[in-house]
């Protein structure tokens, strides 16, 4: 029969193999053609995805990163930005979520103005200032000075992130800076800020960290994307392999 002491350390060694997590719902919103889809995969594959559709419903990816020795995972829900693809399905979305990212089309101003239904949103479903957002100005790499009155500047958009105590980013879902700063309108770019699709992992990532375990998140056991139908899923432990 096997020791206690033994066994204690059978223990200990499987613990080592399965190395533990903390997995957060990261909610990511905006109106539909911001570039959510875009901006996930970017964010969780390290590419931009040339060929996309219109969202139904939602689309889950993960990225799991490793901040200050720690491993976490963002689980982030790609929703459909078109009112006929998520009514039926939005209090799923909202459920225990650790943090929201606000997505914008910088060239279109139609999508900033509707960022505040987009907060209204979050507040009916008890979504406040307490948990992390982040607001994301997306297609930077579209921007053009010559057409500044049809953009939206970068100052309305910071003034609006204060305002809803939101952290702002400008950056693009298509090309990283590197290949930017090498365009045609690379001196009048500079005039922008622009953050790398990293920084904004980091700076999401850092947030969580800083947070208590969290509550209780829909455990996913399935990593890339897929459709959910509309019915509850299981409650799992927060706590899960990466
Ligand atoms: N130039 C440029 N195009 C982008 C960028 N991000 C997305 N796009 C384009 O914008 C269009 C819409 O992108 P999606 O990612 O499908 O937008 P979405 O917000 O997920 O749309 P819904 O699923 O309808 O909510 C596509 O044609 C993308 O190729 C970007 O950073 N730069």
């Amino acid at each position: 029969m096997e020791s206690s002491l033994e066994f204690s350390s059978s223990l200990g060694s499987i613990s080592s193999l399965i190395s533990r997590c903390r997995t957060f719902k990261v909610l990511v919103i905006g109106d539909s053609g911001v570039g959510k889809t875009c901006l996930t995969h970017r964010l969780c594959a390290g590419e931009f995805l040339s060929k996309v559709e219109a969202t139904i419903g939602v689309d889950f990816r993960e990225r799991v990163l490793e901040v200050e020795g720690e491993k976490i995972k963002l689980q982030l829900w790609d929703t459909a930005g078109q009112e006929r693809f998520r009514k039926s399905m939005v209090q799923q979305y909202y459920r225990n979520v650790h943090a929201v990212l606000f997505v914008y089309d910088v060239t279109c101003p139609a999508s900033f103005r509707g960022l505040t239904a987009w907060v209204e949103e979050c507040r009916q479903n008890s979504l406040g200032h307490e948990i992390p957002r982040f607001l994301i100005g997306n297609k930077s790499d579209l921007r053009d000075a010559s057409k500044a009155d049809r953009q939206v500047s970068q100052e309305l958009a910071l003034s609006f992130a204060k305002f809803h105590s939101m952290v702002f980013f400008e950056t693009s879902a298509k090309n990283s800076l590197h290949k930017m700063a090498k365009g045609r309108h690379s001196t009048r770019e500079t005039a922008y800020q622009r953050d790398e699709v990293e920084d904004i992992v980091s700076a999401v990532g850092a947030a969580l960290k800083r947070r208590k375990r969290p509550s209780t998140v829909t455990s996913l056991t399935y990593s890339g994307s897929f459709k959910i139908l509309n019915r509850r899923r299981p409650e799992k432990d927060p706590w899960t392999c990466c």
